[in-house]
């Protein structure tokens, strides 16, 4: 770390104050109170000059580290302004994942199969890579930061790191393993170093220009029907139904692949109780942050101790590795078929629970949910027009019904998840517990979605 000694240090004077700015930043609930480098290494030398570079940052009693690609040149690119971090004599210091001229490395050394420092590129058994694309990072808003090589490759750049295999790497090699069909191929990784072990900051897939994510394919069918007053949701044009059913299949594919390859086990009485405690820990955290959720907190704890009085070991409840966080934003609609994206799990969720075994209805409950908000998006910030309100939900019936349909005729012993309907209105509830806490700290105009669906699933509604 000595050759840029000097660049580190002014990175780490500048960071606290520029990190809580970054979208990707999971830390943005404390203050930062110190920032200290771990790893600096130098991919490109010279001006302009790239380093990558492991950070811990300190918030009270947490410490979490997080890796930075850092540029350096006389002549500044054109980048967005947020990714400025200062100047140092004449030249002047950036985050560099959004400068092509430098990132172009990374590809490369994954083609080669390099060896920098602590870094190891490497490209998976029998991947035939092309190397010399340039980069540009995805727009959309990310817990990870994605390059796009030439419209061929799509890298993704993990923020916060743990040591080990990233949970995403791990399944996406297990599912490409089994034959899975409904991933993007994994063609490449780069692994670094954290606390002396090997940890994953990287992973190269296959991209696919052509594809649409299910959220813009949902919104666009809720719009359509909004505008057409007349009609129901299975005579616009842009029915979702048929998709919503071949995505429930999908979906069921990939949790029949990830047990088949990584193992399942029936749940037993001391899971279930864990669950419940789980449940009921995050309602009572989060209830205590967010005040309209309180009134509720009698209801939600009824439905989830209700789970301890279902039979230990009933058929179909079975405890597997799952996606974690799976809603209509990590699905792709590819010209072959629905593909599932990022099992790395709910962002704010610790490394242990990530990679806890959990039973598969939590995917199908995150789906469920998300058919709910693709129905009320549009109403947010709109006067209540209860006509409306029902025609959206009528939407989601119809979708719901038909991914659970979906699920059910291609899951096998998994099994159709209505027959567990105690059990799944349990994870819909405390999935819409996570997103009161989400949608507190990050869209408060969106509180309204997750609350609505508690108010009426709580109380016995549908
Ligand atoms: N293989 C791919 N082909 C096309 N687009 C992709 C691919 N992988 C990811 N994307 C796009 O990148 C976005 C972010 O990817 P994701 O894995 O969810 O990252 P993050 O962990 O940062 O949320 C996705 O919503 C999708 O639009
Ligand atoms: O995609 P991420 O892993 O960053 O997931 C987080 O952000 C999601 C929003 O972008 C959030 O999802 C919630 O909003 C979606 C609509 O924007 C909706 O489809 C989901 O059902 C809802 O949960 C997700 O919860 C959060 O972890």
């Amino acid at each position: 770390m000595t050759d840029h000694a000097d660049l580190v240090e002014q990175l780490v004077a500048e960071l606290p104050c520029w990190l809580p700015a970054q979208r990707w930043f999971a830390g943005k609930d404390r203050p930062i109170t110190a920032v200290r480098a771990l790893a600096a290494t130098e991919l490109v030398e010279g001006d302009p000059q790239l380093l990558h570079v492991v950070v811990e940052v300190v918030q009270g009693d947490r410490t979490e580290p997080y890796q930075l690609l850092v540029g350096r040149r006389s002549h500044p690119p054109e980048i967005a302004s947020s990714a400025w971090l200062g100047a140092d004599g004449g030249l002047n210091f950036y985050e560099a994942t959004g400068d092509a001229d430098l990132t172009a490395v990374l590809l490369d050394h994954i083609v080669a199969g390099d060896r920098v420092g602590p870094l190891v590129f490497e490209h998976e058994a029998g991947a035939r890579l092309t190397g010399g694309l340039r980069a540009r990072p995805i727009t959309s808003e990310q817990s990870n930061t994605s390059l796009v090589y030439g419209g061929q490759y799509i890298l993704k750049l993990f923020r916060k790191l743990s040591p080990g295999t990233n949970k995403d790497l791990l399944l996406h090699r297990a599912l490409q393993a089994a034959g899975c069909e409904h991933i993007a191929e994994v063609v490449g990784s780069i692994t670094g170093e954290l606390a002396g072990q090997p940890a994953t900051i990287g992973m190269l897939q296959v991209f696919l220009p052509d594809a649409v994510d299910g959220w813009a394919m949902a919104t666009t069918s809720v719009r359509d029907l909004l505008a057409e007053p007349e009609l129901h949701a299975d005579e616009v044009g842009g029915d979702f139904a048929g998709e919503a059913e071949r995505l429930g299949a999908a979906v069921a594919h990939v949790h029949t692949d990830l047990a088949a390859a990584l193992g399942a086990h029936p749940v037993d009485e001391t899971e279930l109780d864990r669950t419940v405690a789980g449940m009921s820990e995050r309602l009572d955290r989060i209830a205590a942050e967010v005040p309209q959720l309180a009134e509720h907190a009698p209801a939600l704890h009824k439905v989830f101790d209700a789970l301890r009085d279902l039979p230990p070991g009933r058929p179909g409840i079975s405890m597997q590795y799952i996606h974690g966080d799976l809603h209509l934003g990590q699905v792709l609609r590819t010209v072959g078929g629905w593909l599932l994206l990022d099992f790395e799990g709910e962002p704010a969720a610790p490394l242990e629970e990530r990679h806890a075994l959990r039973s598969p209805l939590r995917d199908v409950a995150g789906m469920l949910r998300s058919f709910d908000y693709a129905a009320r998006q549009l109403l947010v910030g709109q006067p209540e027009d209860p006509a409306t309100t029902e025609r959206a939900l009528e939407w989601a019936r119809r979708n719901r019904t038909a991914f659970c349909d979906g699920y059910a005729a291609a899951a096998g012993r998994i099994g159709d998840p209505r027959e567990h309907g105690e059990l799944l209105r349990a994870f819909e509830l405390d999935k819409a517990v996570y997103e009161v806490a989400y949608e507190h700290a990050n869209r408060p105009d969106w509180l309204a979605v997750p609350m609505a669906a508690i108010a009426r699933i709580a109380h016995g509604g549908e």
